[in-house]
């Protein structure tokens, strides 16, 4: 199995060289090859985020430089990668998942910062390779690395010869609350892919309604559990707190 990982903190991938994962490397069960974002970022400062539209905290990584990186590190080979993003939006990473993806012959992690990946850059790459966007559990992280890692552990685990005993059975995770919904920065045209008009247009009820109703969008086709763990009191609460 081959696994790329894409980052703006390369070093925080060391792990993968140590104990189980790198004697997996040095009897080839795997190969791994780590990339610094900022090697596809043209401008001075190395800039790989930018204000998100629509307001709200934080910033959002830009698609441009993500777009080129996945261009590259994914090029077309005999095998086509699965492109896995770690968010907390994601479905949950499960021991199924695991077991599913330990069968691939090439997994590349994208792994995002600040408050994400503009989503545009996930609906491009999914046009040319299967894309997952995935959480490893309901709570937040820094950034992508740490899930990153997680989830190569648990299916590095399950390759042949890299464990020498069996393994115990799945997990699942558990879930409250509902999902974010996509998030965007400049260009406002990327790809042929505009930002949801919404977010321009300064009407922060309209902007706030919108991101709501993306949110129970992505909730009831990725978590519906989510949705019929809410109570109808629940879910009122939150609308009048638009
Ligand atoms: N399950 C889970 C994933 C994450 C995550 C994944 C990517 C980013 C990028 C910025 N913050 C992130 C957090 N937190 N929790």
């Amino acid at each position: 199995m081959r696994i790329d990982v894409i980052t703006i903190f390369p070093d925080y991938l060391n792990p993968l060289r140590e104990a189980l994962l790198g004697k997996a490397i040095e009897r080839e069960r795997i190969s791994v090859g780590v990339h610094d974002l900022r090697d596809w970022t043209h401008d001075v400062h190395r800039a790989v985020d930018d204000s998100p539209y629509g307001g709200g905290p934080g910033m959002v990584m830009k698609p441009d430089v993500w777009g080129e990186a996945l261009d590259e590190v994914c090029a077309a080979q005999e095998v086509t990668p699965r492109l896995v993003v770690p968010a907390p939006a994601g479905r949950p990473f499960d021991q199924k998942t695991a077991v599913r993806w330990s069968q691939d012959p090439w997994l590349v992690f994208a792994c995002g910062r600040y408050e994400g990946i503009d989503q545009r850059v996930i609906d491009d790459a999914a046009t040319r390779m299967p894309v997952e966007e995935v959480s490893i559990g309901d709570y937040v992280l820094v950034g992508g690395e740490v899930a990153a890692l997680t989830m190569i552990e648990a299916v590095v685990r399950l390759l042949p010869g890299v464990l020498g005993n069996p393994l115990s059975a799945e997990q699942d995770s558990f879930s409250d609350g509902l999902l974010e919904g996509p998030c965007y920065t400049r260009p406002e045209v990327w790809r042929e892919r505009p930002v949801p008009d919404v977010l321009r247009s300064g009407n922060h009820a309209a902007i706030a309604r919108w991101r709501r109703d993306q949110a129970l969008e992505r909730t009831y086709h990725r978590r519906p559990e989510l949705l019929s763990a809410l109570s109808e009191g629940d879910l009122d609460k939150a609308d009048r707190k638009q």
